[in-house]
């Protein structure tokens, strides 16, 4: 062996040290910033501190003796700074009730002989708002005699305009318990106010919080406090993180059955009402343990190309699609326009359960 080679030798043994004692050290800091990450999150003080972090560079830069230029050292520490906050960030985020962290299997919500999020996938169909009993009645008896035993109606209807249509309110929900009681099904509607919510579980099955009171936090603490199922759809322009956080307050508040439905986000995209993320399905389902659907209506507004959607719904991993029906959707009082009729459900639904991506219950 050459002098040349041994002495490179020696110096990379050197180097090899060196990283060992970096790397120690590093692990020691690291678990410094936990513990102050957790005291931070008690103290409800935010883990990003750039004042803190400036000094800490001003202070480095200062002992700087060479021969890595300042701007080098600070391009370090920052890098070391960014990953205590990950690290911090990441501790708190296995701390949620709803992540996969803290739960491995599957929340699987048990309604009146459904089974939701477990090994089979539902179908959840109906109409977009709850006109009449003979409305209701209709699209129930169709949906039951295809085998789909959940059903939803909107009673309480957020509606863009003040003079769209706005529901029938209690009166809507007391139509949906009537039906569903005679054909024995499970039913799904939209509360928008904190103070129905209680009065709510005593007409439907499921309590749906709509896209647009994703995150009314008030709703989400009451729907925390009911016994009561709720479906919690993705807010119009919500980051899938945001969806995760806004299921984690009914969670916490004591409410364990969250079932989340990705209903297509806000985008420049004009050829459908929203975009379909189908992304956010298994990125929920292994991030949380929460049932996932699709609201294929919502999510494309278009009916020519639901098939398609709830196909790649399921096969991404979806617990579940929902879609409207309306026994007459030219006349519906509420999104006429991408309301399937009943001859047209069925064959949506035949061609969904051919595809062999359906499992049933
Ligand atoms: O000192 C803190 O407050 C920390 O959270 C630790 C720490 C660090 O790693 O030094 C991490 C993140 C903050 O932005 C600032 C500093």
């Amino acid at each position: 062996m050459s002098q040349n080679s041994k002495d490179l030798e020696q110096l990379r043994d050197q180097l090899d040290d060196i990283n060992m004692k970096l790397l120690s050290l590093l692990s020691e800091r690291a678990v410094i910033a936990q513990e102050i990450g957790i005291v931070k999150q008690k103290q409800g003080i935010p883990k990003y501190d750039p004042v803190r972090e400036r000094e800490m560079l001003e202070e480095l830069v200062q002992h700087n003796e060479g021969p890595f230029e300042d701007s080098t050292v600070k391009h370090l520490f920052k890098q070391i700074f960014k990953a205590s906050l990950d690290l911090q960030q990441e501790d708190h985020k296995k701390i949620l009730l709803v992540s996969r962290k803290k739960q491995q299997e599957n929340t699987i919500v048990h309604v009146k002989g459904v089974e939701i999020g477990g090994s089979a996938q539902v179908m959840i169909a109906g109409p977009c708002s709850v006109e009449s009993y003979d409305q209701l009645k209709t699209v129930g008896t169709a949906l039951k005699d295809a085998g789909i035993r959940v059903m939803r109606g909107g009673a309480f209807k957020p509606r863009t305009s003040p003079y769209d249509f706005q529901g029938l309110g209690i009166e809507g929900l007391k139509l949906l318990k009537q039906v569903a009681d005679e054909l024995d099904m499970v039913t799904v509607s939209e509360i928008v106010h904190p103070g129905h919510i209680e009065l709510a579980a005593n007409y439907i099955d499921i309590i749906q919080i709509g896209a647009r009171n994703m995150q009314n936090f008030e709703l989400l603490k009451a729907a925390g406090q009911v016994g009561v199922p709720i479906v919690l759809k993705r807010g119009l322009s919500a980051t899938i993180e945001e969806l995760i956080l806004a299921a984690e307050y009914i969670v916490a508040g004591g409410n364990p059955n969250v079932i989340l439905i990705e209903r297509g986000i806000r985008t420049y995209e004009k050829w459908t009402r929203n975009t379909l993320d189908i992304s956010a399905v298994p990125i929920l389902k292994q991030e949380t343990h929460l049932p996932v659907l699709v609201d294929v209506t919502h999510s494309t507004g278009r009916k020519d190309i639901l098939v398609p959607c709830a196909k790649a719904a399921l096969a991404a991993g979806a617990d579940g699609v929902m879609v409207e029906v309306h026994p007459d959707p030219a006349t519906a009082l509420s999104d006429a326009q991408q309301q399937l009729n009943i001859e047209q459900f069925h064959d949506f639904w035949h061609r969904v359960k051919s595809s062999g991506l359906f499992k049933e219950q």
